[in-house]
C-alpha cells in the first residue's frame, strides 16, 4: 500500500549534539544520502514547541513534512526504520526476515545497553558501581559472541545495528576514559568492529570529532562524583 506518507517533502531532525540516539538516526539518514535539516535544542531548557511535538520530551524526534502536514516521529529505532523503509540509497536492513528480526533484537540491546550506562552513572556507591559495571562487561561478551568476520555487524553492510552500536561505542570510550570501566580490553572482535565503526564517514558526520571533549565536559559537570569513584 502507498501512502502520503512514504513520499516526504521535508525532514527536520530535533536534535542534541551529545545524544547518542540522535546520532543512530543521523548516521542512518547520511547512509542513504537523504538531505535534512537538523535543530539542536537545550536539553535543560526545552523550548514549548518541542514539549508540544515529542510526547516524553526526549530527542530525537524527526518531522516528517508531506502533502497532507506535518508527523513528528519519535523512538530513535523506529525513526531509523522509517529512514530505510522510505529512502533509497544502500539498504541498512539484511533482506531475509528472519536475519531482519535478529538485526532488530541488536538494535534494542544497542538502546538497552545505553541505558544501563545511566544508571551506573548515578550511582555513587562504590560496590554498586562495581556490579553495575561487572553486567555492562558481561553484556559486551554477548555482543563479541554475535558477532562474525565482520568488518560490520552483519558482514561486508553496514546496516542499523552497526548505525546504532557506533555512537553507542563513541559514548563509552569517553566514560570508559573518566571512570577506567575496563570493559573492552578481553573483547578483540567488538575491538575491532568498534575501529571500524569510526572510519565511517557517516558515523565521523555524526559523532563529530569534537564529541569526546564536549562529552567529557558534560560528565564532569554533573556527574562528579564519579571521578571519585574512579579515582
Ligand atoms: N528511547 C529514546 C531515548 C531518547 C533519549 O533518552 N534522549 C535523551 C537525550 S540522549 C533525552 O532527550 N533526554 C531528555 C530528557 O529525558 O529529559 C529513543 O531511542 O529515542
Amino acid at each position: 500500500m502507498t501512502t502520503a506518507l512514504e513520499t516526504p517533502a521535508s525532514l527536520k531532525l530535533i536534535s542534541h549534539k551529545l545524544c547518542p540516539y540522535v546520532q543512530r538516526a543521523v548516521i542512518a539518514l547520511k547512509e542513504k544520502g537523504v538531505p535534512f535539516e537538523r535543530i539542536d535544542i537545550d536539553l535543560a531548557n526545552k523550548p514549548d514547541w518541542f514539549l508540544k511535538l515529542s510526547p516524553l520530551g526526549k530527542v530525537p524526534v524527526l518531522v516528517v513534512t508531506t502533502d497532507s502536514g506535518e508527523v513528528a516521529l519519535f523512538e530513535s529505532n523506529v525513526i531509523c526504520e522509517y529512514i530505510e523503509e522510505t529512502q533509497g540509497g544502500a539498504k541498512l536492513h539484511p533482506a531475509d526476515a528472519l536475519k531482519r528480526a535478529e538485526h532488530r533484537a541488536w538494535m534494542e540491546f544497542g538502546s538497552a545497553i545505553l541505558g544501563d550506562l545511566w544508571g551506573l552513572e548515578t550511582t555513587t556507591d562504590p560496590a554498586t558501581f562495581e556490579t553495575k559495571r561487572q553486567a555492562l562487561v558481561a553484556k559486551f561478551g554477548r555482543v563479541e559472541a554475535a558477532l562474525g568476520a565482520g568488518p560490520y555487524f552483519a558482514g561486508d553492510m553496514f546496516s542499523l545495528v552497526d548505525a546504532v552500536f557506533a555512537p553507542v561505542f563513541r559514548y563509552f570510550d569517553v566514560f570508559d576514559e573518566l571512570t577506567e570501566l575496563g570493559i573492552f580490553s578481553d573483547l578483540p572482535k567488538v575491538r575491532a568492529w568498534r575501529a571500524e565503526l569510526a572510519k565511517r564517514p557517516s558515523v565521523r558526520t555524526a559523532v563529530g570529532a569534537d564529541y569526546p571533549q564536549l562529552l567529557r565536559a558534560f560528565l564532569v559537570r554533573h556527574d562528579a562524583h564519579l571521578l571519585k569513584l574512579a579515582a
